[in-house]
């Protein structure tokens, strides 16, 4: 008999064994559906002696049901998991559920029945008829999906079936995807490209682990010259994996990966269809997805021929995921690629802090691109001091920023106004009362949004329609807006540019491929004058009209002062300013700002990048702040705030004494209330040498906590919130 141990979905049983039962073949990594109590369970199989179990007698083993249709996750892979949830102190269970992504997957290949449009059009339709003829336009899926897509129920277009204007067709789940070609347009690179390209490409035919930091100025042809080395792993027919940091960014990838390979990259993201998503997977298990583009995501599923990563803006905290498993998609990247023996390209403009001392340890080979593509130039970045030329009253721009727009708009060229703040007004005050309006559910103001006009919470998501009088003392038409978000900012364009036409971007309305497809078609063909963004425009997009970058409040970003606060500001500013002048034209950037000089300003503003890193890293030096110490954060929460309270004070209590480790907290958490859920914080400072994640096991594992409380460990945290 054969005793096999699995791991199973669910962290409370963890690790189980069984018996294999006679002539199943299973080895570890192998995908199989166990018996529990009267249910059925998933678990993974896994090496017994890297997992340990409760012992069960033999006797009292239960067999194994089935094995399913699927490879085996891969060794690497597994070794990935078991990485990630030491590292980050989480659930083994957690990690490896993200490698299954499609559970419809695992039940083999097969055909399936979808429905698309028959191009019938009838003479009369009910509403809902026409609605979803509108709407499913070029779209294929289930009934289910369709309905989704239409917001119609499936009986609507069951009914449409029946009428002839929807037919059926049997797709096959595994139909392969159109092959990339390494050679389709092969570009001519500038000698500083070809050097790069050509160290890449070298690393990728020699399949060794060798981390890459791809340090280029915005513009210098990043992504031109890491396609070279996509294009040598696709010749050795491996995959390549690319992570972006948000989907926001991938429109434009998309269309510029099929311009230099002839076909779009497999996309994988958290709102892909259920088809979609089991084709997707089954071809990144089976090794025939190619190329798979994805945000964090991607980055744990099953390829089968890894050859190469690719981090792009590499330096972005939206690579830092913040609930379950709290893991660094670039840091996790560096390590698959370790344990799958193959380069990994980290690339960035504005590398984080981390990577650049990691390349100057000589652990990364740091790859330089220090000059924009084309003979373009850098922009000219100046700074208003909004001290000595404040803007009209009741106005955010400053005189001279509005000149060279009207400037700008004259010659037919664009204008990008950065703050990164959505909506109208981050504060709404009665001026009768002082009544603010605060979430419920969490430690901040309801921000206004005009186009919607509502009240939101950007962090709980609660909405309230825009009220007409105040609540608290009834008086109407009192409530009056302060401070700026960027839909302010594009009704003052409106009013001192009143024929420029203007663009509000942020994650509200480029919400949708289509929305970000649309807005880089107009942006592109000049049908956009002033575009009004918050980070979101800050990176990725390259157009050439584009002269003129206000930067409208520089010193939001350092507010709340938490440690990355000012290499943060370098990196967003740095960023938009990259946006400025990328063909002939050139490109000048204003900073509004009341403090020029701060270091981070006046590094942006001398250009001296090196000099503004140098003074960071020290300051990092003295703290014993990451790369230098190493942190950790502990969060308490329950939605009873003495439960929350005492919890935290449990903890605190009990901290073991260890030369290496200083634990501030337990505090409140600066936003106290979080989704209706009261906050308490401890933040461990360690040497880098400590074992951090030992001490902090042994610290939390034997504490138990009522139900309602959540502790939640950050190892290497960015939010401090
Ligand atoms: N060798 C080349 N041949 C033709 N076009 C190129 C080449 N290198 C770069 N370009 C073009 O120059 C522009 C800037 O390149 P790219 O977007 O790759 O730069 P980047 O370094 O990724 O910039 P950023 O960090 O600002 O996003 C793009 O339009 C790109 O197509
Ligand atoms: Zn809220």
């Amino acid at each position: 008999m054969e005793r096999i141990r699995l791991l199973v979905f669910n962290a409370a049983l963890g690790v189980l064994d069984y018996r294999k039962p006679e002539g199943m073949a299973v080895e570890p990594g192998s995908i199989v559906i166990a018996p529990l109590g009267p249910r059925q369970i998933i678990g993974i199989v896994w090496e017994p002696e890297r997992l340990s179990a409760k012992e069960v007698p033999e006797a009292k083993l239960r067999a194994v049901l089935e094995a399913l249709p699927v490879p085996p996750l891969p060794a690497p892979l597994r070794r990935l998991i078991e990485w990630t949830a030491d590292y980050y102190c989480a659930p083994m269970s957690s990690v490896a559920r993200m490698a299954l992504g499609s559970s419809a997957a695992l039940r083999g290949g097969g055909t399936t029945t979808e429905y698309r449009l028959t191009g019938q059009e009838p003479a009369r339709l009910t509403p809902q008829r026409a609605a979803a003829l509108d709407a499913l336009q070029g779209e294929q899926g289930s009934i289910r999906e369709l309905a989704e897509l239409a917001s119609v129920s499936e009986g609507v277009l069951r009914g449409m079936v029946g009428a002839g204007l929807l037919e059926p067709i049997v797709v096959d789940c595994d139909r392969p995807y159109p092959p990339a070609l390494p050679d389709f347009a092969e570009p001519v690179l500038n000698p500083g490209q070809r050097e790069a390209a050509d160290t890449f490409v070298a690393a990728v035919a020699a399949g060794k682990f060798a981390p890459f930091l791809l340090d280029g100025v915005t513009g210098s042809g990043k992504t031109e010259t890491y396609f070279e080395a996509v294009a040598e792993a696709l010749r050795q027919g491996r995959q390549v994996l690319v992570l972006l940091p948000e989907i926001a960014l991938t429109e434009n990838f998309l269309r510029r990966f099929e311009s230099r390979f002839g076909t779009p990259p497999l996309l994988w993201h958290s709102s892909l269809k259920a088809s979609e998503r089991r084709r997707a997977w089954r071809a990144i298990v089976r090794g025939e997805a190619q190329v798979v583009v994805g945000a964090r995501s991607a980055l744990f599923m099953p390829y089968a021929r890894l050859g190469l990563i690719v981090v792009d803006e590499a330096h972005e905290v939206s690579f830092k995921q913040d609930d379950g498993v709290r893991y660094n998609a670039r840091d996790v990247a560096v390590i698959r690629a370790r344990f799958e023996s193959v380069p990994v390209i980290l690339a960035s403009a504005t590398p984080a802090l981390e990577s650049l001392q990691l390349a100057e340890a000589g652990i990364y080979t740091r790859i330089e691109l220090p000059d924009r593509f084309g003979g373009a130039q850098l922009p000219e970045i100046k700074i208003v001091d909004l001290r000595s030329e404040a803007p009209e009253r009741g106005r955010w721009l400053a005189p001279r920023l509005v000149e060279e727009m009207k400037l700008r708009l004259a010659r037919g060229e664009q204008s990008l106004l950065f703050l990164n703040r959505r909506g109208y007004a981050p504060l709404t005050l009665c001026r009768h009362c002082g009544h603010r309006f605060q979430c419920p559910n969490c430690t901040a103001w309801l921000v206004e949004h005009r186009f919607s006009s509502r009240l939101a919470c950007h962090h709980c998501g609660h909405e309230t329609p825009f009220p007409e009088a105040c609540p608290e003392c009834g008086t109407g038409d009192c409530l009056v807006a302060c401070g700026p978000g960027v839909e302010r900012i594009a009704d003052e364009v409106g009013e001192l540019l009143p024929d420029a036409r203007v663009a509000v971007v942020t994650s509200d309305t480029l919400n949708s491929r289509e929305a970000v497809g649309r807005f880089v078609a107009q942006a592109e063909e000049g049908a956009i004058d002033v575009i009004v963004g918050t980070q979101l425009v800050t990176k990725g997009y390259h157009f050439p009209q584009l002269t003129l970058v206000g930067v409208v409040d520089a010193d939001l970003g350092l507010e709340g002062g938490d440690l990355r606060a000012g290499e943060r500001t370098y990196q967003q500013i740095a960023q938009v300013s990259g946006r400025a002048g990328r063909a002939e034209k050139p490109g000048e950037v204003l900073i509004q700002t009341r403090h020029p000089d701060a270091s981070v300003i006046s590094a942006l503003a001398s250009g001296d990048r090196d000099a503004f890193y140098a003074a960071e890293t020290e300051a990092r030096r003295d703290a014993g702040a990451p790369p230098f110490g190493r942190w950790a954060a502990i969060i308490v929460s329950s939605e009873d705030q003495s439960e929350a309270q005492s919890a935290a004070r449990a903890i605190g209590g009990t901290a073991p004494n260890h030369p290496d480790m200083l634990v501030l907290g337990p505090a409140p958490a600066p936003m106290a209330l979080l989704r209706g859920r009261y906050r308490y914080r401890l933040l461990i400072n360690a040497r880098r040498s400590a074992e951090l994640q030992r001490y902090l096991q042994e610290w939390l594992g034997p504490l138990e906590f009522p139900q309602g409380v959540r502790v939640a460990i950050d190892i290497d945290p960015y939010s401090f919130v």
